[in-house]
C-alpha cells in the first residue's frame, strides 16, 4: 500500500464543460449560447478563438469515454449545454439534444463511470439573455424549469448533480470584470446576477427535492485560499474581506442564508444591494447533500498603506478594489503553471479546513483542480507534462492532508480530462491529462494521465 492512502470509496475522476469540448455548436437543433455570440466578438478571445469545433467532443463521445475507462476513472464530471436542450431556454425541448445526453450517461453507466452533470457552466441560451438573461428574475425560474426537464430525462441515471459552476465568474467575471460573456462592466448588475444565479440554485433544489430522486445535489462555488501576509490586524482583516468577496459571497447564502454581512455593508456604502425578495433566501439555502469546490491557487493579503475609499460614481474595478481594500503581495518562491499561477497546495489543505470550520464539515468533493501546463508533443509521440504530474502530485498530498485533519472529502475531478478551450485565453492554456491536436483532434494522453491512472489503480500515491 503506497504511502498515501484514501478512503477505500473515494470517486476519482476528471471534468470538462460542455462549451469548452462539446463543438458542433449548430447541429442537431443546437442555438447560440452567449459563449458563441461573445467569442465571436472581436477582441474578446485570444487569437479570435471560439468553441465552434472545440475538442468535437459531439461526434466522439465513445472515444472520450473509452479514454476515461482506459484510464480508470470512477466518476466522470460534465456539462449539459443549455441550448442544445433548449434552443429558445424555455419551451420547447429538443429531443436531440435529451438524446444525446442520455447516450453519454448510459456510456458512462456501462464503463461503470459514475456521471456527475453540471446544469450551468456559463452557456446560458443566447435567447434568453436577449430578454435580460441573468438580469431578468424570471430566467432563474427558466433554469428551474431546465433543471426539471433533466432531472426528468436523467434523474434515475445521474448520481451526482451540480446546479451552477463558479457562479463568481459567472457574475463577477463576466458582468463587473467583462473578461467572461457577456462581457459587461457594471458592478451593480454583477449583484444582481449573482443574486439570480443563487436563485436560480435554489430553484433547482427544490425541482430537485419535489421529485425524490435518489441522487444528490449541490452547487460547485470558485474558491481561491487567501493568506494574511503577516499576522498584523489589519492584514488579518484584509484578508478577511478578500475571502468574503471571492468565497463567502456565494457560500454563506447557500449554508447560512445570508450574504456575509460585513462585505454586504460595504456594497450598501456604494448603493449596491442584492435584489433579494421575500423567501429568496431560504430557496437559496434549502440543505445542499454535497459543495463542489474548485481550487486552483492562492495569494497572500496585506492591508494597503493608503485604503481605497468607497465612492458610488468610481470605475467597477475602483469600486472592487475598495471593497476588497487589500494589496495581493506577490511572496516570493512560489513556483506559477504556465498561466502564471502560483502552484500553492498548502492553500488547498487551508482552504478545505477553513470550509469545515465555516460551514459544519460539509461533504465536499473536488469538482475541479489542475495545472496549465502547454507542453507538447515530443519527437517519441509522448507529451512529458512533469509540471502537471508534479502540481497533481502535490495537491493530492495536500487533499490527503485536508482528509486527516478531519475534513469529508468524497472525490476528486481532476480540471480537465482534454485540453480545451479555457474561455478568454482559448486554446493556448492547455490543462487537459490529454493532449488535444486541434488540427486533427487527435488525443494522446499525457505522462500526467499516466500518472494519474496508477494513483486510482492503488487509490493512493507516493508521499
Ligand atoms: C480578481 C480579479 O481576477 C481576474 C481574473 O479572475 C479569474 C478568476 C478565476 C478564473 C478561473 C478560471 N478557471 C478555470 C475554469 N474553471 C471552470 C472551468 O471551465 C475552467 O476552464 N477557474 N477559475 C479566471 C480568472
Amino acid at each position: 500500500h503506497p504511502p498515501i492512502q484514501f478512503p477505500s470509496q473515494f470517486l476519482w475522476g476528471a471534468a470538462t464543460s460542455a462549451y469548452q469540448i462539446e463543438g458542433a455548436h449548430d447541429v442537431d437543433g443546437r442555438a447560440p449560447s452567449i459563449w458563441d455570440s461573445f467569442a465571436k466578438t472581436p477582441g474578446r478571445v485570444v487569437n479570435g478563438d471560439n468553441g465552434d469545433i472545440a475538442c468535437d467532443s459531439y461526434r466522439r463521445v465513445e472515444e472520450d469515454v473509452a479514454l476515461l475507462k482506459q484510464m480508470g476513472a470512477r466518476a466522470y464530471r460534465f456539462s449539459i449545454a443549455w441550448p442544445r436542450v433548449m434552443p429558445h431556454g424555455r419551451g420547447e425541448v429538443n429531443p436531440l439534444g435529451i438524446a444525446y445526453y442520455k447516450r453519454l450517461v448510459s456510456l458512462l453507466r456501462d464503463a461503470g463511470i459514475a456521471p456527475m452533470a453540471t446544469l450551468y457552466h456559463w452557456d446560458l441560451p443566447q435567447a434568453l439573455h436577449d430578454e435580460g438573461g441573468w438580469m431578468n428574475r424570471r430566467t432563474a425560474q427558466d433554469f428551474a424549469a431546465f433543471a426539471a426537464v433533466m432531472f426528468d430525462a436523467l434523474g434515475e441515471s445521474v448520481p451526482f448533480w451540480f446546479t451552477v459552476n463558479e457562479p463568481w465568474c459567472a457574475s463577477f467575471l463576466s458582468h463587473a470584470i467583462g473578461e467572461h460573456a457577456p462581457g459587461e462592466k457594471d458592478l451593480n448588475r454583477a449583484v444582481t446576477v449573482a443574486h439570480h444565479l443563487l436563485l436560480g440554485h435554489g430553484l433547482a433544489m427544490t425541482e430537485f427535492r419535489k421529485r425524490k430522486l435518489g441522487g444528490q445535489i449541490g452547487m460547485a462555488p470558485n474558491v481561491d485560499w487567501r493568506e494574511p501576509y503577516s499576522q498584523d490586524p489589519e492584514d488579518i482583516a484584509a484578508c478577511e474581506r478578500g475571502l468574503d468577496w471571492f468565497n463567502r459571497w456565494f457560500i454563506d447564502p447557500i449554508y447560512h442564508g445570508r450574504y456575509p454581512a460585513a462585505m454586504a455593508a460595504r456594497y450598501a456604502e456604494l448603493g449596491i444591494r442584492a435584489p433579494i425578495e421575500d423567501g429568496d433566501m431560504a430557496t437559496i439555502s434549502q440543505h445542499p447533500d454535497m459543495l463542489g469546490i474548485n481550487y486552483y491557487t492562492g495569494s497572500f493579503a496585506k492591508a494597503p498603506a493608503n485604503p481605497l475609499p468607497l465612492r458610488p460614481g468610481d470605475s467597477p474595478q475602483r469600486q472592487m478594489d475598495a471593497l476588497r481594500n487589500l494589496d495581493t503581495v506577490n511572496v516570493p518562491g512560489f513556483a506559477k503553471t504556465h498561466i502564471d499561477w502560483p502552484i500553492f497546495p498548502e492553500g488547498f489543505t487551508k482552504v478545505l479546513t477553513w470550509l469545515r470550520d465555516e460551514y459544519g464539515n460539509p461533504p465536499v468533493f473536488i469538482t475541479e483542480n489542475g495545472a496549465c501546463d502547454n507542453t507538447q508533443v515530443g519527437h517519441d509521440g509522448q507529451v512529458h507534462d512533469a509540471l502537471r504530474v508534479e502540481y497533481m502530485h502535490r495537491h493530492v498530498i495536500a487533499l490527503h492532508r485536508a482528509i486527516r485533519s478531519g475534513c469529508d472529502i468524497r472525490g476528486y475531478m481532476a480540471w480537465s480530462l482534454l485540453d480545451n478551450f479555457e474561455w478568454a485565453y482559448g486554446y493556448g492554456k492547455r490543462f487537459g491529462l490529454i493532449h488535444v491536436d486541434f488540427g486533427t483532434q487527435q488525443r494522446t494522453p499525457k505522462d500526467s494521465f499516466h500518472w494519474y491512472s496508477q494513483l486510482i489503480a492503488n487509490n493512493g500515491c507516493a508521499a
